[in-house]
């Protein structure tokens, strides 16, 4: 299972979840979130962590320039689109980054489903969607069952909620490519708990734990 811890902002964090066995670390770089990191300390953690781990920049409806300058300044493999991005803008950080996409959809219904067979990312992230549009970190989950009903041949990381409690259910039905993780191993938004972060790992069958 590929395991992405996101709301990075400590050095600490970042190294826990790659003992771990995280295949990814995602820093929070929409100045709105709770959990948004300086671009220079998550520089600084990218610079210890790069080569171990993929290194994930998290955006919400921000301009290319924008993207592309943090890209290069971090040294991010991915990025994440979190908010209302299409699919030509998807294209377009593509193309301008040469980093992988993640294109981030908000299910509430099958419909939200369907509309990511529009987005020919390298990744898709299923999150739950919320009736106040909240954009992510909700700490809230979505009715998996819906995943039966997705067409892309796209791979997908499931995220939403998801914590030591309920992620082996969530991998059981949903049967994702990999699962994203914020809230639920935190203490409070972006310090993570290392307890909860071996529970996690544990419970979702990852063998690292105790190193
Ligand atoms: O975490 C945030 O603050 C955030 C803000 C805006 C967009 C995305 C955000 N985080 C992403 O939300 C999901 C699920 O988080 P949680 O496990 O429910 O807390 C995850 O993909 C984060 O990358």
């Amino acid at each position: 299972m590929n395991i992405k811890i996101c709301g990075i902002t400590r050095l600490e964090d970042a190294e826990k979840a790659v003992e771990l066995g995280a295949w990814a670390l995602g820093f929070l770089l929409w100045p709105e979130s709770k959990r948004y990191v300086d671009p220079g300390v998550a520089a600084g953690i990218a610079r210890v962590m790069r080569r171990k781990v993929e290194l994930v920049g998290v955006f919400v409806n921000q301009p290319l320039d924008d993207i592309a300058a943090l890209v290069d300044a971090i040294g991010l493999t991915y990025v994440q689109l979190h908010g209302d991005e299409g699919p030509s803008f998807c294209a377009a950080v593509s193309q301008r980054t040469g980093a992988k996409v993640i294109k981030a959809g908000r299910i509430i219904h099958a419909y939200d489903l369907r509309e990511m067979d529009r987005y020919h990312t390298d990744l898709h992230l299923l999150d739950t969607g919320t009736a106040d549009g909240t954009y992510g970190g909700t700490g809230k989950t979505w009715d998996w069952s819906l995943v039966a009903r997705r067409k892309s041949k796209i791979p997908f990381l499931l995220a939403g909620g998801l914590n030591p409690d309920n992620v082996a259910a969530a991998i059981a039905e949903a049967n994702p490519w990999g699962i994203d993780v914020s809230s639920g191993v935190e203490y409070t938004p972006g310090v993570k708990s290392a307890k909860k972060l071996e529970a996690l790992f544990e419970a979702a069958g990852v063998v690292n734990v105790g190193g």
